[in-house]
């Protein structure tokens, strides 16, 4: 997957079938899309599967009710295994006061796309003041197909990004995983904390969220921390850690079970399986690595059985 976060960088070697949507989540509903795309490029020789979305990270600084699943990096892999091989995700400023037609010049004209696939509820244009109607007549003129793909359900729910954010403010990180077709993850580099899990015996590598990220439900769950392509069980608290701390900035502490090792700036990925407790403002230290104990034998019943 190559990703490029320009107009200007937009050269693609051969013509192109395009997905459209913002795609926070790359949930299944989306990959539905990207996925009509890639299906697409394989059967018609040639044709580039692209994923063509907007990044609102570098700009337009904006609390988006609810907050992201996934920052753009992430976003963009997902992308990636999704079926896209070229992503595209330009600053939202930069279409953002496009009229219709141009913006069906950029993706007809400079994009190549020879198929355009989207949902039947993208909205394009300066004020998002065109929809799919508008989009196949533009595509018409240019001699490209547009497809609408239908909206994927589960259990008689429409797939949302809505309907994933608040299955994780619940805490329920199985149906999260069900919408968005793998577990809920955080991916970050290791940060350096304040150095007292290791006093308590439980080093926990620590994980900032990033700006205006969707919150899991604070509290403790069992996971799985991927590290160098092993994944590893593992004990997460997501949270302010109230018991150590008044003013921390949300993020996940894990204790990585059977494991010892220095992860300080590697990259780890850490997949949250299953809720366990609430996080607890204790009276001790003790206290709390007492609970912590018990954690890890829940979360090793849940990663190992
Ligand atoms: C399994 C687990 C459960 C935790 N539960 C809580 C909790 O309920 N309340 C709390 O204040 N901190 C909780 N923590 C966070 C600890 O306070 C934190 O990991 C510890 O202070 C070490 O911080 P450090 O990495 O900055 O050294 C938990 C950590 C783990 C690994
Ligand atoms: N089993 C483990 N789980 C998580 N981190 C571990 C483990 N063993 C060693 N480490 C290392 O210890 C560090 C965490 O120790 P800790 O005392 O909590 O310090 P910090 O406050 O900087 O996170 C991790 O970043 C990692 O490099």
């Amino acid at each position: 997957m190559k990703l490029i976060q320009s107009l200007q960088e937009i050269h693609p070697p051969r013509p192109t079938a395009v997905a459209l949507g913002f795609f926070d989540g790359v949930h299944l509903g989306h990959r539905a899309v990207v996925g009509a795309a890639a299906a697409y490029a394989k059967g018609a020789d040639g044709l580039l599967p692209v994923a063509f979305s907007f990044s609102t990270a570098r700009h337009a600084p904006q609390k988006k009710a609810g907050g992201r699943i996934y920052p753009d990096e992430q976003r963009a892999l997902l992308l990636g295994e999704a079926g896209a091989r070229l992503v595209v995700l330009p600053p939202f400023e930069a279409i953002a006061s496009m009229e219709p037609r141009e913006f069906a010049g950029l993706l007809c004209g400079r994009l190549q796309a020879k198929v355009v696939c989207c949902g039947a509820d993208y909205r394009f244009a300066k004020g998002g003041a065109a929809g799919v109607r508008e989009l196949e007549e533009l595509c018409g003129e240019y001699g490209a197909h547009l497809e609408i793909v239908k909206p994927v359900t589960l259990g008689g729910e429409r797939v949302s990004t809505t309907l994933i954010r608040q299955a994780l403010a619940a805490g329920e990180v199985e149906k999260a995983a069900r919408l968005l077709g793998g577990c809920y993850f955080i991916d970050t580099v290791v940060r350096t904390g304040r150095q007292i899990g290791r006093t308590l015996g439980f080093p926990t590598i620590n994980q900032p969220f990033f700006y205006n990220a969707a919150l899991p439900r604070f509290g403790v769950y069992a996971a799985f921390a991927v590290v160098d392509g092993k994944r590893l069980p593992a004990v997460a608290n997501i949270g302010v850690k109230p018991t150590v701390g008044e003013h921390f900035a949300p993020g996940a502490e894990t204790y990585i079970l059977d494991f010892n090792r220095d992860l300080y700036g590697q990259r780890v990925r850490v997949e949250l399986c299953a809720f366990l407790r609430p996080e607890e403002r204790y009276d001790s230290l003790e206290e709390l690595k007492g609970q912590i104990a018990r954690d890890c034998e829940q979360a090793r019943l849940h990663c190992i059985g």
